[in-house]
């Protein structure tokens, strides 16, 4: 994806870093959000980004740093004034009113007038289906009613970014499936600027236009999903956006049409020649394996085969994970249609895996 130019962007995250007395929460991280875009930050626990939402927001005051919104430097503006949405893990609704109160707090805030008002408020109550509800006191709604609810506050305002900080995290699997439909579609509809904070990455994959991975209050890479999943920039990125198995490091040759990886004391990989990749030969690299990419081998020959011990299967449903311990790599992931291999395989046996070079992720060691 192009990055985004100055003039479409909604948000402008300029050289910001928020430091806590000596431990660094975000560190001079840069991020162009484009209009209407879903942009979301992923990371571990502690890698920074709900400061750095929170210093969109206007919660958290930057260290250094300047945060423009829809071109204005809102740097040192309040809050409420950033015409921001936000929406929050905990829901943080008024107990106390119905679900129509509710949604029209920012509009009456704002004083616009009482037709207005409601106007909006049924609009978007009708577009959260909510309809019916509008009575109902917060706590007679199911968690997943409350959210929407907080959705609804938040959109009324018509705000310039609606910012989302792990909104599903406090509901069960099968209501934040429904909820990331209903995200979905509701950026949709609205066109909204939307900067999403999760921690989950399957949630990050099927939300984002692009996704933002931090660690340590670092960015590390800022990419459309597929594109993070085929080509992570590095070690990080590539172990925490799905599964991976990761090679121990080796020297990439080039050989006519063909590339190998040479493994001390494993052996030679094989592929063809990848025009994408830029290393010389003998470059010292490390290789980083789907578990979809690395199948029990068919036939008595061929290349690219590792032999091991099975030492677990977890059934999945559709596919299942296999793990083998091979010497001189570690446990390798195999990830197989059906449910055969616990079989034909079981744990304690030995299976030869074949190696798809030509698919692995290849990054320069060090
Ligand atoms: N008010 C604070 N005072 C001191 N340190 C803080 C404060 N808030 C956050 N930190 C530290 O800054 C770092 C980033 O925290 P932050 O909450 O932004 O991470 P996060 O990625 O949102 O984590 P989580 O997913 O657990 O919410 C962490 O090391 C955290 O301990």
């Amino acid at each position: 994806m192009n990055p985004v130019k100055p003039a479409d962007s909604a948000v402008e995250i300029v050289r910001v870093r928020k430091d806590y007395g000596g431990a660094v929460g975000v560190a001079d991280v840069s991020l162009t959000v484009g209009r209407g875009e879903f942009v979301t930050l992923l990371g571990p626990s502690g890698c920074g980004k709900s400061t750095l939402l929170g210093m969109i927001a206007g919660f958290v005051t930057p260290t250094a740093g300047k945060i423009i919104v829809d071109g204005a430097d809102v740097t040192n503006i309040e809050p409420f004034r950033r015409d921001i949405g936000m929406v929050f893990q905990s829901y943080a609704l008024f107990p106390h009113m119905n679900v129509f109160d509710n949604v029209a707090f920012g509009l009456r805030m704002r004083k616009l007038p009482k037709a207005e008002v409601e106007a909006e408020v049924r609009r978007v109550i009708e577009m959260m289906k909510l309809g019916g509800m509008e009575d109902r006191r917060v706590r007679q709604l199911s968690g997943g009613q409350q959210q929407r609810v907080a959705l609804a506050r938040a959109i009324v305002i018509r705000p310039k970014v609606l910012l989302l900080d792990e909104p599903l995290s406090a509901l069960d699997k099968n209501l934040r499936a429904q909820m990331q439909f209903e995200l979905s579609d509701l950026h949709r509809k609205t066109g909204l600027t939307t900067i999403f904070v999760t921690h989950d990455q399957g949630e990050a994959l099927s939300l984002s236009d692009r996704i933002v991975v931090m660690n340590r209050g670092e960015v590390h890479q800022v990419a459309a999903p597929i594109e993070l999943y085929r080509t992570p920039a590095n070690g990080f990125v590539a172990s925490f956006i799905g599964e991976i198995n990761a090679l121990p490091a080796g020297r990439y040759e080039i050989d006519g049409e063909q590339m190998a990886l040479a493994l001390p004391g494993i052996g030679r990989l094989t592929a063809a020649l990848r025009p994408e990749l830029q290393f010389g030969h003998g470059t010292d690299v490390r290789a980083f394996l789907r578990p979809e990419h690395v199948v029990p081998a068919e036939g008595t020959e061929g290349a690219n085969r590792v032999t091991g011990v099975v030492t677990a299967h977890v059934y999945q449903g559709s596919h299942t994970i296999t793990r083998v311990a091979v010497e001189g790599i570690g446990l390798l992931e195999t990830r197989v249609t059906g449910a055969d291999i616990i079989t034909t395989t079981p744990v304690g046996s030995t299976i030869t895996l074949t190696l798809d070079l030509g698919r692995a992720v290849l990054l320069r060691n060090g």
